[in-house]
């Protein structure tokens, strides 16, 4: 059996494959609330064969949305519609997972296809941003954020352990703490964003301070059989990786003492200066080093597309998953089209579900 196909076992979980399709903004939601487009889309990737589907960043309060069009877990009246797509994603045979996240300095923007900026000040649909410090992201998200007092920070990871709850509450059995990409968590451990004078900026230990007091609040309420990982930029190819790369792996090793399970090791988007050399795989090197000096199970995404690659990775000790977003979307079966390719013994029985399974496996060409 290709190592791809093993299972995962994460502490009380086990995960069928390791196969898993990251969280992927939608941007269809109206005041947070999911509808039938996040219906169909999830149980789409779920019977695609995927081990582990993970919800796209979800705002742990109204102004930690990206767009007024992200989805939110800010209010009870929330937990519904994800209680019925975490159903879909596990009666189809695959772990339902989500990300909770603060967009911070990023947030009061306009969809990626409609400008991926910040929406003007003077228009009603856009609201203040906070930040760790009131520096602006630049280019197009150029909104200078409010900074954050420390009742901000203690509020906001309240919303974080809140929003933990109701993941849980809607039957979610993975969680992923966004620590990347630029938003908050991401720049509180940034010296780009963050440049406060108190214990939460400064040294690495006191940037990395919010992301360590907001995951053990979580781990709190976060059952401890169940996976609570994050996701975290842990280069930003500016120029100056060694330096972000052992501050990361230094911050990770005190995540993985407050009860880190995993990391999904990604890019800090802090700067819109960056570099980031797009390739195949191209993240690889860098998650094989933060698994290898964190002792954390890790994975990693961006550019892997290859189905004997990821096997590779897998059997290579590289990754424990693999993390795709846009090989889904462009085909959710992918799972199946990956077992075919690597031989897996009756590959559409191992991914999909009965009536696509019995014909698929049946009548074909030798
Ligand atoms: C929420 C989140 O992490 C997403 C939002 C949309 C852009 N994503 C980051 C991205 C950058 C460049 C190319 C593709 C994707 C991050």
């Amino acid at each position: 059996m290709p190592s791809l196909f093993d299972p995962f076992a994460l502490k009380g979980v086990t995960i069928r494959n390791r196969i898993a399709v990251s969280p992927m903004c939608q941007y269809m939601a109206k005041d947070g609330f999911l509808n039938e487009w996040h219906q169909v889309h999830y149980a789409t990737l779920a019977r695609g064969g995927a081990g582990l589907v993970v919800v796209e960043a979800t705002a742990v309060s109204p102004e930690g949305r990206i767009t007024p069009s992200d989805v939110g877990l800010w209010s009870d009246a929330h937990v519904e519609g994800f209680a019925s797509v975490a159903k879909a994603i596990k009666d189809a045979g695959a772990v339902p997972g989500i990300q909770i996240g603060h967009a911070g300095r990023k947030a009061s923007a306009n969809r990626p296809w409609e400008g991926d900026d910040h929406i003007p000040s003077d228009d009603p649909r856009g609201w203040r941003t906070i930040a760790p410090s009131a520096i602006p992201f630049g280019g197009d998200l150029a909104k200078v954020p409010e900074a954050m007092t420390q009742d901000d920070i203690a509020r906001v990871r309240d919303n974080f352990v809140a929003a933990a709850e109701r993941a849980r509450e809607a039957g979610f059995e993975w969680l992923v703490l966004h620590f990347a990409h630029g938003y908050l968590g991401q720049s509180f451990l940034s010296a780009y964003s963050n440049q406060r004078e108190d214990e939460y900026g400064g040294s690495v230990e006191n940037r990395g301070r919010f992301l360590v007091e907001t995951l053990a609040a979580v781990r709190k309420v976060w059952p401890e059989h169940l996976p609570l990982t994050a996701r975290l930029g842990v280069i930003e190819f500016d120029g100056r990786d060694e330096e972000t790369l052992s501050e990361s792996i230094e911050l990770l090793r005190r995540l993985k003492g407050e009860g880190l399970d995993l990391v999904d090791v990604s890019i800090g988007f802090s700067t819109p200066s960056a570099q980031v050399p797009w390739g195949p795989n191209f993240m690889l090197p860098v998650a094989e080093r933060v698994r290898k000096e964190t002792g954390l199970p890790g994975g990693t995404s961006w550019f892997i597309s290859d189905p004997r690659q990821a096997d590779a990775f897998i059997r290579e000790g590289k990754l424990d998953l693999v993390f795709l977003g846009r090989p889904m979307l462009e085909n959710p079966n992918w799972p199946y089209a990956a077992a075919r390719k690597l031989g897996v013994d009756r590959a559409a029985w191992a991914t999909l579900a009965a009536p696509y399974a019995h014909w698929l496996d049946r009548y074909r060409a030798a």
